[in-house]
């Protein structure tokens, strides 16, 4: 069976793999993520003693996906330091001489769930993140969104919770979705890191409400089969239920679906690749590039 690269390139740490067509993983490592001249040089190494037949990344953002495009294959805009208009794509091919795959972190992990996961056998999926940042993926169609670049759904402006004060964190627009929900809002809003707050505690309702106000919106705008949620906030397990009955609430009997209805709990659904999803999905980006999609 042919070797494919997997890279899920993170903003915390970069992990690689080696797997196959049919989705098995059979190695992987992983990296912190310092400077781009210390962490491709262990990535690179890493590929160099293997035989693969084409290398799947799924980044973090924002990137440019675009082919044709001057910047194509770049780490675009992150405040992340050192990382901003990097070549990834470039670094990746000048060391290996074979097709390489490029999507968003989130975009690999919908195609991993879509194609060997959650989502299999369905024609569309949406997979969102709630880490340090919120982002967001999907397969419409059978295929990964893109346009003028890629979506960025963890950004979109939310209802306030009428008892939240908090300001919110992003940079860019202050109280999006991720300003308001991601894990270091909860940390900031709390006074105390989101892992450490008890399962009863009021942060989770208030958490639910706002990822139900952004589940709805993707709902109304994609009308995705399956949502797969991920990302170290989701490892609180109680926020799926509170996340069920909100967007029930909110959507209130509108869009009519029996996956909205009795269905809600296996519509709005933890990662079935687990903690894979994203490696995975970078694996699913490399399937897509040997095969010339
Ligand atoms: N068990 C947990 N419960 C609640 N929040 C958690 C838990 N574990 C981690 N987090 C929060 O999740 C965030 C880290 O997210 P994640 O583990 O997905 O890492 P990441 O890869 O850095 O995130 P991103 O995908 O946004 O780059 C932190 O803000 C942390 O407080
Ligand atoms: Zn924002």
């Amino acid at each position: 069976m042919k070797l494919l690269g997997a890279i899920e390139a993170g903003g915390t740490k970069f992990v690689c793999g080696i797997g196959h067509e049919d989705g098995t993983i059979v190695d992987r490592v992983s990296f912190p993520t310092t400077t781009p001249q210390e962490t491709m040089g262990q990535v690179l190494s890493y590929f160099a003693g293997q035989d693969v037949q084409a290398i799947g990344i799924g980044s973090f953002g924002p990137i440019d996906p675009v082919p044709g495009s001057p910047t194509y294959g770049y780490i675009t805009t992150t405040p992340k330091p050192h990382w901003g208009q990097f070549d990834l794509v470039g670094a990746v091919g000048a060391a290996c001489n074979v097709p390489i795959g490029f999507d968003t972190d989130v975009n690999g992990a919908a195609l991993g769930e879509y194609t060997w996961g959650a989502a299999r056998g369905l024609d569309s999926c949406l997979y969102i993140t709630v880490g340090t940042g919120i982002g967001a993926g999907a397969v419409v169609g059978g295929k990964l969104i893109h346009g003028l670049s890629h979506p960025e759904m963890g950004h979109i402006l939310v209802r306030r919770h009428p008892e939240d004060t908090y300001e919110g964190f992003c940079p860019y627009h202050g109280d999006c979705l991720e300003g308001l929900a991601a894990g270091p809002a909860i940390g900031n809003r709390w006074g105390k890191p989101a892992g450490e707050l008890p399962a009863d505690h009021p942060a989770w309702e208030m958490e639910a409400h706002y990822l139900a106000h952004a589940l709805m919106n993707y709902v109304l705008i994609l009308s995705p089969q399956k949502i797969v949620m991920g990302g170290g906030v989701m490892k609180q397990s109680q926020l799926f239920p509170l996340i069920h009955g909100k967007l029930q609430e909110l959507l209130s009997g509108y869009v009519q679906h029996p996956a909205l209805n009795a269905g809600i709990g296996n519509y709005v659904v933890p990662p079935q690749l687990g903690d894979n999803a994203g490696l995975s999905g970078a694996l699913g980006l490399a399937t897509l590039a040997l095969n010339g999609a």
